[in-house]
C-alpha cells in the first residue's frame, strides 16, 4: 500500500512509517494504548479518549441541560481526571449543566487530609465550587476511629455505607440530585467477578449500570467512565499534567476485592479487551425471575469467611425515613444506622473491658482482634 505523505507542518523528519501513530499517519507514536494496543500519539490519544467519554455521556443520555452534577472528589486520579473532562466537555459540547466538587472527609489522617489539601487545589485550578462533607460531622465517628474499634477487616464496609450516604446527604445540601463518580472499567470488571465468585446474583444485575438510584432516594449516580481503564485514565492524568493524590488508602481493600483486583490485573495481562468482556459480559446476563418466596429476613450483621460484612436486608419501601438519623431510607433503620449502633456497642464494651482489664494494652488489643458484628 502506498503512503501518503501527510500534511502536517509538524510531521518528524528521520521517522520510520512503522513508528508513526496508527491514526493521523503524521506524528511519532508515544503511547501503546492499554485497551487495545494500537500505538498512537499524544494528540490523539487525547482525541479518542475524550471522544469515547462523551460517546458514554451521549448514548447514556448521563446529562439533561441545566442539571446540577456533583463530581465525587476524592483527589485521585479517576475523580481528578473526571472533574476535568466534565469541565471540558461541557463547554466544548454545551451539556448545559453546572457542575460542583463535592468531597467527603473520612478522617484518615495521613491520606484523606492530603488527597482533600489536592481537591482544594483543583477548585481553583478548574474554578469550580467544592463542598466537603465529613464523616465527624454526620456520624460523630472518624475511620481512624472506627478502625480502632472495629478493626482494620471491616473497615471497607464502614467507609463504603458511611460514603454513599454521606454523598447523598452532600448532594441534598446542595440541592443536587446526580452524583458522578470516578468509577472505571476496572473497577466495574472487578466488581462483577466478585459478584459471580460469591453467587451474589442481586448484585451482580445491578453490577453493571451506568446509573444507579438507591430505592427511596430521589439521589441518582452515574459513571462516566464505566468504558474507561484505569491504565488510560493515569496516562492522561500524566500527559495532561493533572494534579492529582496517588498514595493508596491507609487501610488496605477488602481482602476479597484484593484477591479479585488481582486476578483481573493477570487476566488483563494475558488479554487487555477482557475487562471490557466481562462487563460486556455482565450487561448482558439476564437472571432467572425471582421465586415468590423468599428467605426470612437476616436479623443481624454477618461477618463472611472471606472478612466482609453482610448487613441485613428488610422490606424495602420507597420514600421511607430512617427511624433514627431521620435521613432517607428504603429500611426502617437506615445501614449507617445500623452500623453506627454496632460501633457504639463496641465502645462501650472496650472501655469496660480497659477498666477492669489487669493488663491493660495487651487485653485491649485482644478484644479488637475477637471483635465481630
Ligand atoms: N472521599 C471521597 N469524596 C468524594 N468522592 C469520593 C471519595 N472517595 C471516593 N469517591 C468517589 O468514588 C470513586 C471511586 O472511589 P475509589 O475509592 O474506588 O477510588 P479510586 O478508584 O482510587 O478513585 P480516585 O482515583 O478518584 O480516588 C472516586 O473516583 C470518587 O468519584
Amino acid at each position: 500500500m502506498s503512503y501518503t505523505a501527510p500534511s502536517d507542518p509538524k510531521k518528524p523528519k528521520n521517522v520510520k512509517i512503522s513508528q508513526l501513530c496508527e491514526l493521523c499517519h503524521s506524528r511519532k507514536a508515544l503511547i501503546k494504548r492499554p485497551k487495545n494496543l494500537q500505538k498512537i500519539c499524544k494528540l490523539c490519544f487525547f482525541h479518542v479518549f475524550e471522544t469515547e467519554i462523551h460517546n458514554t455521556i451521549v448514548s447514556n443520555e448521563l446529562f439533561q441541560q441545566g442539571e446540577k452534577v456533583a463530581v465525587g472528589a476524592s483527589g485521585g486520579k479517576d475523580s481528578t481526571v473526571l472533574a476535568y473532562l466534565l469541565k471540558l466537555l461541557n463547554e466544548r459540547h454545551r451539556y448545559g449543566i453546572k457542575i460542583v466538587l463535592l468531597s467527603i472527609d473520612e478522617g484518615i489522617v495521613g491520606y484523606r487530609d492530603d488527597s482533600l489539601a489536592t481537591v482544594k487545589r483543583n477548585k481553583e485550578q478548574y474554578d469550580l465550587p467544592l463542598e466537603i462533607v465529613s464523616y465527624r460531622e454526620l456520624y460523630n465517628w472518624t475511620m481512624d476511629e472506627i478502625v480502632a474499634c472495629a478493626g482494620v477487616r471491616n473497615s471497607c464496609t464502614y467507609c463504603g455505607v458511611f460514603r454513599r450516604q454521606a454523598l447523598d446527604r452532600g448532594a441534598a445540601k446542595l440541592g443536587i440530585k446526580h452524583v458522578v463518580t470516578g468509577h472505571n472499567a476496572d473497577d466495574m470488571a472487578e466488581t462483577v467477578l466478585m459478584n459471580i465468585l460469591r453467587g451474589d446474583v442481586a448484585r451482580l444485575e445491578k453490577s453493571t449500570a451506568i446509573m444507579t438510584q438507591s430505592s427511596g432516594s430521589p439521589i441518582k449516580r452515574s459513571k462516566p467512565f464505566k468504558y474507561a481503564y484505569q491504565k488510560e485514565i493515569v496516562l492522561y492524568a500524566h500527559y495532561k499534567k493533572l494534579d492529582y493524590f496517588s498514595t493508596e488508602c491507609t487501610y488496605a481493600p477488602e481482602a476479597f476485592r484484593g484477591t479479585a483486583r488481582e486476578l483481573m490485573k493477570n487476566l488483563e495481562a494475558v488479554r487487555p479487551s477482557c475487562i471490557i468482556d466481562i462487563i460486556y459480559s455482565g450487561e448482558n446476563l439476564r437472571l432467572r425471575p425471582k421465586r415468590a418466596k423468599r428467605a426470612p429476613p437476616q436479623s443481624h450483621i454477618e461477618v463472611r469467611s472471606d472478612g466482609s460484612v453482610s448487613l441485613p436486608s428488610q422490606g424495602f419501601v420507597d420514600g421511607n425515613r430512617c427511624e433514627r438519623c431521620g435521613y432517607l431510607s428504603s429500611n426502617s433503620i437506615c445501614k449507617a444506622c445500623m452500623l453506627l449502633e454496632g460501633l457504639q456497642k463496641n465502645r462501650a464494651q472496650m472501655s469496660i473491658d480497659k477498666d477492669i482489664s489487669v493488663h491493660g494494652a495487651a487485653k485491649l488489643t485482644r478484644t479488637l482482634e475477637n471483635l465481630s458484628f
